[in-house]
């Protein structure tokens, strides 16, 4: 057969929210570098965002396969901050569908030969059967939290959904490979229903079901974090890519390029740099920072809550308040005067922090976290123990494995009270932080060994862009 010409196009679509964004971003890179030519979709207002806050088109444009192609405006802005607004997101989706499919069809000078979508819009897998073209579905959350979506008809064929009286603390036992230590309140949030037929119920499990229609599946985690977890998920997806911690793999392969290419943010907020100076005025691992992602809110109470306990506990802290993550009402002059006189002694507070450069620095010796996916990457590659306080979704589940499995920190999940704050931020920043520490340089070099040449992540994302080299308009698959 010739040899094909037509150089490998993917079409990356992710899920338009803060933590997806980013992730499949970085994918994107990665598959620059390979000389793989790329098209990824963005919302209109991420891309304003992005481009506002970010160094992103400076960075990308040395890639001449690359391009942004911007969603129709009907998908609704990308800031879901609740599940109510993630399902309104996910609806409005849907109106991308003919769009979507006139990109695919369009391209006949640079035929897409392989979609990389977010394993949450399963109307792409029809798009991509119909049109022939092999669809690898990326699910940005992690691979226990996957397992367990995906096992959640088997929770309701053996009656463990809907859950059974108040004994959060009652083990689940139809999660294989985690029978041992998964309790009803770990579950993901939105397993905490009454009613089977909650349409966000009803989402999260049909769309991990139709992973099955995916060619393969890509995972941002490591073999070292999840091997077990992945060999379960692997008798149902013998073809999955563990190519994470993807943050630092691309930051590896930039390694040596010029400043500019060199792996920046992809924040949708603007960042507060001014943090980064405050501390390099702080002693060695003396800073808990402190954030709960781009779509967790806290109310007023629970803010303050925090505050007290993240006070009295007279640790150092770095705080990021997002704009408009506080419900109920604005804080009141009193609290917002409160919180910046008692944090002038010991703390910092920014609306959004550079993360990865924050958790990187010598200052930062914990993070309170809401274990999103991306911060607990992040966290676990540079080797900084946890608080975990989760939100929602796989967040819960998580916090379990911080805490129960990889031992790299505190689960305070469904807690919010200034005494058990205090403590936990004790525990982990004096009492405990020998044990802590020693558990979680143990997982970063496993992490950084996981990225480097040779390590599993490395061989597979090679295995990756191999398999898309060799993918052909037509869906001609190796
Ligand atoms: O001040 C900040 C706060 C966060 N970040 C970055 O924003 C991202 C946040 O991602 P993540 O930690 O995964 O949290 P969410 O934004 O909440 O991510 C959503 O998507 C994730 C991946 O699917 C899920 O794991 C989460 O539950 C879901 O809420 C990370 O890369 C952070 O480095 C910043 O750059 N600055
Ligand atoms: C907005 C959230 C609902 C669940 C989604 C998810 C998933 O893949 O199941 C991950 O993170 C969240 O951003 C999504």
């Amino acid at each position: 057969m010739a040899q094909q010409t037509i150089p490998p196009h993917v079409l990356i679509f992710p899920f338009p929210v803060q933590g997806h964004v980013t992730t499949m971003l970085k994918l994107s890179e990665l598959f620059c570098l390979a000389g793989i030519h790329v098209t990824y979709l963005i919302s209109t207002q991420n891309y304003t965002r992005l481009v506002r806050c970010t160094n992103v088109l400076s960075r990308l444009s040395p890639y001449p396969g690359f391009r942004f192609q911007v969603l129709p405006e009907s998908v609704s802005d990308g800031n879901a901050q609740s599940m109510d607004l993630v399902m309104n997101l996910f609806e409005s989706l849907k109106t991308a569908k003919t769009f979507f499919k006139d990109l695919l069809i369009g391209e006949a000078q640079k035929p897409v030969t392989c979609i990389i979508s977010d394993g949450l819009m399963s109307f792409t897998l029809d798009l991509g059967e119909e049109i022939g073209i092999p669809i690898i579905y990326f699910r940005t959350i992690s691979s226990c939290s996957f397992w367990a979506y995906f096992c959640m008809p088997k929770l309701v064929e053996a009656g463990e959904l809907p859950l059974k009286g108040d004994d959060m603390d009652v083990l689940i036992k139809n999660v294989p490979g985690m029978e041992c230590f998964l309790r009803q309140r770990d579950l993901p949030s939105l397993c905490r229903v009454s009613d089977l037929n909650n349409s966000t119920f009803t989402m999260i499990s049909s769309e991990t079901h139709q992973t099955v229609r995916a060619r393969a599946l890509i995972l941002n985690t490591f073999e070292d974090l999840e091997g077990p977890i992945l060999s379960q998920i692997r008798t149902e997806f013998p073809n999955t890519y563990t190519i994470g911690p993807l943050h630092a793999h691309l930051k590896a392969r930039l390694d040596g390029k010029t400043a500019s290419q060199l792996a920046s943010s992809n924040s949708l907020w603007e960042e507060d740099k001014s943090c980064i100076k405050w501390l390099d005025n702080q002693p060695l691992k003396s800073v808990v920072y402190v954030s709960f992602g781009s779509i967790a809110m806290v109310t007023r109470e629970q803010l303050v809550e925090f505050w007290h306990g993240l006070v009295n506990s007279g640790i150092r802290f770095l705080w990021v308040i997002r704009p408009d993550s506080v419900t109920d009402e604005e804080m009141g002059s009193e609290i917002q005067a409160e919180l910046e006189k008692a944090t002038k002694a010991r703390g910092y507070m920014v609306e959004w922090a550079p993360q990865e450069a924050v958790l990187a620095h010598q200052a930062v010796g914990g993070f309170l976290t809401h274990s999103g996916w991306n911060s607990t990457l992040e966290s676990i590659f540079e080797g900084v123990p946890m608080i975990c306080w989760p939100y929602f979704a796989d967040q819960q589940i998580n916090s379990r494995f911080v805490g129960e499995v990889w031992k790299v920190g505190l689960d305070i999940k469904d807690t919010c009270d200034r005494v058990v704050i205090e403590k936990a931020v004790k525990d982990m920043m004096e009492v405990r932080k020998e044990e802590f520490v020693e558990s979680a340089d143990q997982i970063a070099k496993m992490a950084r060994k996981s990225v480097g040449e040779g390590g599993s992540s490395y061989c597979n994302l090679n295995r990756l862009i191999e398999d898309i080299m060799l993918m052909t308009v037509g869906g001609i698959t190796p």
